[in-house]
């Protein structure tokens, strides 16, 4: 989990990197497409691997300007998937970015998991992971923890996410079928976490509506949905400006969308970012963790 970003078009994150080397400003070369799979990551980082590093390296900490709540965040899907619910054989996560630790626990009943992002690069570090890359970045310390409150080994468990990680997709939230071209038979479980609201920051909330549906519809009827957001964002930092955010969400407007989507929601619970006197990346309140069902 992390921030928001504010790149969000997939010609943002083909900024090309070839300003360092030709001493070009990064402005003059946004209109340029590379064909490599480095693009810029966001706004703010420059690959998914700087990303994992401010974010994740010190991943059980507490971040107090974005509210990271790694143990909190750990602790709900841990609660969600040891629960009686059968979540099915095949997970789809919707904008994993370059993180695995969503999938911890849901490895644990859904043996085939898709992970998708509209970033190649980020998926990249996934495959990395997956792969026992020795430069993968490292989630020992999210695995130990889901294993602690699990009960189980963490070597053995984490092999077991590598395992049922079967593939990395591009996907955009934006497609009426996020996953075109790639042709998957409907999901039992989809997961999605601070994918929604970041894309859509400056597209208004009938564009995020519109994001919900096309997500839910990679979902089977009777299947499961679960979702992660950030609440309350006014405002995105980004190079010292305050940019003005169109959403504003709050959990009633998301819960109205899941809703519309055809998702029966059978569980919210909210954990509230502590108060700070600046704001680094975004001024968000409060993070809603949301269980679902498809109904229609
Ligand atoms: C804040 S990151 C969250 C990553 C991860 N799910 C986590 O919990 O840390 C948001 C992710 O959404 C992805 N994203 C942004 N716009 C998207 C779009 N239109 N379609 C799919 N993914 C998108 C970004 O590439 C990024 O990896």
């Amino acid at each position: 989990m992390a921030i928001f970003m504010l790149a969000h078009s997939i010609e943002d994150y083909i900024t090309c990197t070839a300003a360092q080397v030709t001493g070009a400003s990064a402005n003059s070369l946004r209109q340029f497409r590379m064909s490599s799979e480095i693009y810029k990551y966001d706004d703010h980082f420059k690959t998914a691997r700087e990303y994992l590093e401010h974010f994740h390296s010190d991943m059980l900490g507490e971040d107090v300007d974005e509210g990271l709540a790694m143990a909190w965040t750990l602790g709900q899907l841990h609660q969600t998937f040891t629960g009686d619910r059968d979540f099915g054989r095949r997970l789809l996560d919707v904008g994993s970015g370059p993180t695995v630790y969503q999938l911890i626990s849901a490895s644990r009943v859904c043996p085939e998991i898709i992970c998708s992002d509209i970033h190649k690069g980020a998926l990249a570090e996934i495959k990395k992971w997956k792969n026992g890359d020795p430069n993968a970045f490292d989630w020992t310390d999210a695995v130990k923890f889901v294993c602690e409150l699990e009960g189980t080994r963490w070597e053995s468990r984490q092999k077991q996410l590598q395992n049922a990680i079967k593939d990395t997709v591009v996907c955009d939230v934006f497609k009426e079928n996020p996953l075109h071209p790639t042709v998957f038979s409907l999901f039992d479980t989809v997961i999605t976490a601070y994918c929604l609201e970041g894309a859509c920051w400056d597209k208004g909330r009938s564009t995020y509506a519109d994001t919900v549906r096309n997500i839910c519809s990679l979902l089977k009827p009777g299947g499961y949905f679960i979702l992660m957001s950030y609440i309350g964002v006014t405002y995105y930092i980004e190079g010292g400006q305050k940019l003005p955010e169109s959403l504003r969400l709050d959990p009633e407007f998301v819960l109205k969308s899941l809703s519309e989507a055809g998702i029966t929601v059978l569980e919210t619970s909210v954990y509230k970012t502590p108060e700070r006197e600046e704001c680094v990346f975004s001024d968000v309140k409060s993070i809603l963790y949301v269980v679902g069902k498809k109904t229609q």
